[in-house]
């Protein structure tokens, strides 16, 4: 792949640029490191390196703290991060669901600091919120894994070590299980009485032994920041802007850069 022209040079130009960005700032960590002080994650992987043992060289390497940091930037931040950028598009979009998210946000929380609490009275919250990671869909596979054993599935055998890539996207919008796959809709998780519904085809986090890791913490952090913004501010399009629901090109879906109108409710 090295040698082909194309966009993945691009990727493999940043991931570079990336990497140096986290080995230049874990250097100069390594240089003002006091192990009675540990700062943060970096320091206290630093201080098992220098323990100078068996595991320090084994698994406390720089390439593995490298690693760790991107993943969390990747894994932990981007995720999360890019959801709030839909869910923003999305209320600007759809300014009547935005209206029913602040009515409820005023109802259960007012003016306090949304706490994770106040959510299982906020049904429609929830399935807002639900939507949101379903319709923004922003991890279209999952990681690639492999088949760790033979295994026979739906008539199909599957070899040990044959490569799998489940694709989440077709299960997201799979229309015997959401009534309406391509359009933003939070009813989809809202029985008729308007109480949160659950739906197994929902798994934006994938399934297994090996879904993702983070999964309670990026809830926590799309409801409580969610409902921060939205008790705070009303989001709209700017005067005569259009706004695009379709992603930018990537391996994981985000939206295209959009300008917005932050608007202060108070
Ligand atoms: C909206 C937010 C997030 C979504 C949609 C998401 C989604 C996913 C998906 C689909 C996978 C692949 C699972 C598989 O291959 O079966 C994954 C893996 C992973 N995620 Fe997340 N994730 C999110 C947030 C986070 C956060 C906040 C963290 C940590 C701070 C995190 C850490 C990880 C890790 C470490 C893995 C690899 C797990 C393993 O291979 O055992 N994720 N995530």
């Amino acid at each position: 792949m090295d040698r082909l022209p194309g966009p993945h040079r691009t990727i493999f130009k940043n991931l570079k640029e990336f990497q140096n960005f986290i080995i230049v700032t874990f250097t100069k960590y390594k240089k003002e490191l006091d192990v009675n002080d540990q700062r943060n994650l970096v320091d206290a992987f630093l201080t098992k390196q220098q323990e100078g043992n068996q595991e320090s060289t084994q698994y406390y390497h720089n390439e593995n703290l490298t690693v760790l940091v991107g993943d969390l930037f990747g894994a932990g931040m981007e995720t999360t991060s890019t959801t709030l950028r839909w869910a923003i598009l999305l209320m600007a979009k759809y300014p009547e669901i935005q209206k029913k998210v602040q009515n409820e946000i005023d109802k259960v929380i007012g003016s306090a600091q949304p706490q994770m609490e106040h959510r299982k009275q906020m049904a429609y919250t929830d399935a807002v919120i639900h939507e949101i990671q379903r319709f923004g869909d922003i991890a279209p596979t999952t990681v690639p894994h492999v088949a760790s054993r033979d295994v026979t599935f739906r008539g199909y055998f599957i070899p040990k070590g044959t490569p799998i890539l489940p694709i989440l996207h077709s299960i997201h919008k799979d229309k015997e299980y959401f009534q309406k796959p391509d359009d933003f809709y939070p009813e989809h998780f809202l029985d008729s009485e308007g109480n949160f519904k659950k739906n197994e085809a929902f798994i934006p986090f994938s399934i297994g032994r090996r879904s993702c890791a983070g999964e309670n913490l990026a809830k926590t952090e799309l409801f409580l920041f969610f409902t921060s913004l939205l008790q705070q501010l009303t989001f709209k399009a700017p005067p005569g802007a259009e706004l695009d629901l379709t992603p930018a090109l990537g391996s994981t879906n985000s939206p295209k850069p959009f300008a917005i109108c932050a608007i202060p409710r108070s």
